[in-house]
């Protein structure tokens, strides 16, 4: 896994002991978690926007924005990018119109 990944759930885990006005993540988790999936939704917008428009550069930092949400929100949930990441190892190779089809035969 990248080590910006886990250094970045590292200091996650750490905000939790910080306030609202000490950390803008723990600010977050102070709002709660409807207050961080209306943030994955907004930068989720703010993604796609980017890519319609083609301009790569804002392509790239809404992906982050919206990356950086999600791994709060996976912190909110007591998971880390470490889960994800053995997900998509597990997917790795199974095709997924494979996969589809075991599913809808299930
Ligand atoms: N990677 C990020 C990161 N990416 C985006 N953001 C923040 O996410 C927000 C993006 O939301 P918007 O664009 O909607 O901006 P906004 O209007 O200010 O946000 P709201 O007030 O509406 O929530 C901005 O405030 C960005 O600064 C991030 N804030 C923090 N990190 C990482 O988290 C670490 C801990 O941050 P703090 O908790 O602030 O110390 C930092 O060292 C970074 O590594």
């Amino acid at each position: 896994m990248s080590d910006v990944l886990q250094q970045l759930a590292q200091v996650l885990e750490q905000r939790k002991l910080q306030t609202a006005d000490q950390s803008y993540v723990a600010s977050l988790y102070a709002k709660g978690l409807d207050h961080i999936l209306k943030k994955i939704g907004e930068e989720a917008t703010e993604t796609v926007i980017a890519a319609k428009d083609g301009d790569k550069d804002k392509i790239v930092y809404e992906t982050a924005d919206l990356w950086f949400h999600c791994m709060v929100m996976l912190a909110h949930q007591e998971l880390g990018p470490e889960h994800v990441i053995n997900e998509l190892q597990r997917r790795f190779g199974l095709s997924g119109l494979q996969e589809k089809a075991q599913r809808d035969a299930s």
